[in-house]
């Protein structure tokens, strides 16, 4: 059984405050992959997490995002940079709680290719698992074929990690419980992004990579059924259920 999950950057960031984690909310989201991972031995998770207040700023300084690149290499340093902070102290937490936790990074190890496609090769992911790693990937800035380098969110990981690695579950845990419609319930299911454009707005902080609605617009790509659900909840979607809104 794989589960592909992403923790949001605006979750374990405090998004608002530069390059400062939310240490209550990671300790609480690698409490539940800690207790997720324990007991069942047989469950391979692969966890992506967002850029929150490390990447986006430095992306945003820059004018960097998925459609407008740069050249600059110093932007990149500084962004991919940012981002590798945030890993450590992702990897870091979870590696407290016993999670054989390491990291995986985009940036080095894949591309954007001429057809706009990203081409990050599962099989290095798939062997850490094999030697009972877990896998943690993380939005990036890489390099992109004819426009130098830009920004790959952690939704599109997710999106081309479950496809490459035949995933069983996909979750997105973000700081909403789901989609919310516009009297703020939560949207059970999303089957056409036409449905929905309507409530999708981006981020309430800095966020090149489009908020809620480049999330469900990355989602809908993947032919699986996506969770999309809040922190309350992460417990619940990796004890098998399925939170939030079902992105499908
Ligand atoms: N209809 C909607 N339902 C729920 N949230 C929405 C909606 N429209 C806009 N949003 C905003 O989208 C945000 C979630 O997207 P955001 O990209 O900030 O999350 P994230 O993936 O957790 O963070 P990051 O991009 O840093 O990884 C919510 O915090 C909310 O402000
Ligand atoms: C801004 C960078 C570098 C990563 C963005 O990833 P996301 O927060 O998953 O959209």
């Amino acid at each position: 059984m794989t589960t592909v999950l992403k923790l949001g950057g605006s979750v374990v960031t405090a998004k608002d405050e530069p390059e400062t984690v939310d240490a209550d909310a990671l300790a609480a989201a690698a409490d539940a992959l800690a207790d997720a991972t324990d007991a069942s031995n047989d469950a391979d998770v692969v966890l992506v997490h967002g850029g929150g207040s490390f990447g986006h700023p430095h992306a945003a300084e820059h004018g960097v995002s998925p459609t407008a690149g740069t050249h600059d290499a110093g932007a990149v340093r500084e962004i991919h940079g940012a981002m590798r902070r945030l890993n450590e102290r992702v990897c870091a937490a979870l590696g407290e709680r016993g999670v054989p936790a390491v990291p995986h990074h985009p940036h080095s190890a894949g591309y954007v290719d001429g057809d706009e496609t990203l081409a990050l090769p599962p099989d290095g992911v798939g062997a850490k698992l094999d030697e009972g790693f877990l896998p943690v990937l993380h939005g990036d800035v890489v390099t992109h074929v004819g426009a130098g380098a830009t920004v790959v969110s952690g939704d599109d990981l997710v999106v081309t990690l479950a496809r490459g690695l035949d995933a069983d579950r996909v979750g997105v845990c973000s700081t909403v419980p789901g989609v919310l419609d516009d009297g703020g319930d939560v949207i059970p299911e999303i089957t056409a992004y036409a449905d929905v454009a309507d409530v999708l707005g981006g981020s309430d902080s800095t966020d090149v990579t489009g908020g809620m609605a480049g999330k469900v617009r990355a989602l809908l790509a993947l032919d699986a059924p996506v969770s999309l659900f809040g922190p309350d909840a992460l417990a619940a979607f990796l004890a098998g259920d399925e939170p939030g809104t079902l992105v499908d």
